[in-house]
């Protein structure tokens, strides 16, 4: 079987995309969506994107981890609002339906704004804090980001008992004067991904628990992000939106063994 695809990437974050309209891609095939992520054997990235028709909204995006998984992906969704914007099926704003419901988002130029559901306040867990953005995440604040090992502590807190079964993603976060620096052990792919978009929106929430305004401006491996959101009274976040780049890298077809 060959599959046609396009490449894109959001600050580091890398998808397959595939134009789905006609619903034909095996989607419980799990062993061919860690095939398309395999970097050596297949295409490679950190996830695969289907782009759907939807009966009321612009599209439906379904992403996958590489181990078949499903989760809201922020960096994920605003690859598949530039792809969707490529292949014509919306202009500059969009809404459509991922893995936790419906969201509108807007591009700006180069920048893709998605807006995020509204969250309650991160919880602390002994010194860190815990937050779902759509996809859940542990956030340690740390001072030596750039030297520290984040898998070891990473796999340590996305397998402990606490978070059983479902597991979650894990963040490490640096503060400066002019925002934050994050690194982030993503669940499903099973290592440091170069950003992740409801990790780095976990982070700048976190961050506006502590003494930061909004926008929180985050440096990630994979390049700058910016998160935005109102804090209310109701101990709630509000209008959040992650804002950057996503880009297309290439597209091709590729020969599938499976
Ligand atoms: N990279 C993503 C997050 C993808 C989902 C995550 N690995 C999970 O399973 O929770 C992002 O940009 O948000």
């Amino acid at each position: 079987m060959k599959i046609s695809f396009h490449k894109y990437q959001g600050t580091g974050n890398d998808f397959v995309m595939i134009d789905d309209r006609n619903e034909t891609f095996p989607a419980e095939n799990t062993a061919l969506i860690s095939f398309l992520c395999d970097r050596r054997m297949g295409v490679g990235a950190d996830g695969v994107i289907l782009i759907q028709n939807h009966p009321e909204h612009d599209f439906r995006m379904i992403y996958f981890n590489p181990d078949g998984s499903k989760s809201l992906c922020g960096n994920g969704s605003r690859c598949a609002i530039a792809f969707a914007k490529t292949l014509g099926i919306i202009g500059n704003q969009t809404v459509f339906e991922t893995t936790d419901g419906v969201h509108d988002a807007f591009i700006e130029g180069e920048i893709v704004h998605f807006h995020l559901h509204d969250v309650g306040h991160a919880t602390k867990q002994d010194s860190d804090w815990f937050i779902n953005t759509g996809s859940p995440h542990h956030v340690r604040l740390v001072t030596d980001l750039d030297q520290m090992d984040i898998i070891q502590p990473g796999r340590e807190i996305r397998y402990s008992k606490h978070y059983e079964p479902a597991g979650t993603n894990v963040n490490f976060v640096e503060t400066t004067p002019e925002g934050i620096r994050v690194r982030t052990y993503e669940r499903g792919v099973e290592n440091e991904t170069l950003s992740c978009g409801t990790g780095v929106t976990a982070c700048a929430l976190v961050a506006g628990m502590i003494d930061y305004q909004s926008p929180v401006k985050i440096e990630t491996k994979g390049g700058s992000l910016t998160v935005s959101f109102t804090k209310t009274e109701a101990k709630s976040f509000q209008d959040i939106y992650l804002a950057g780049p996503a880009k297309k890298v290439f597209e091709g077809i590729v020969e599938v063994p499976i």
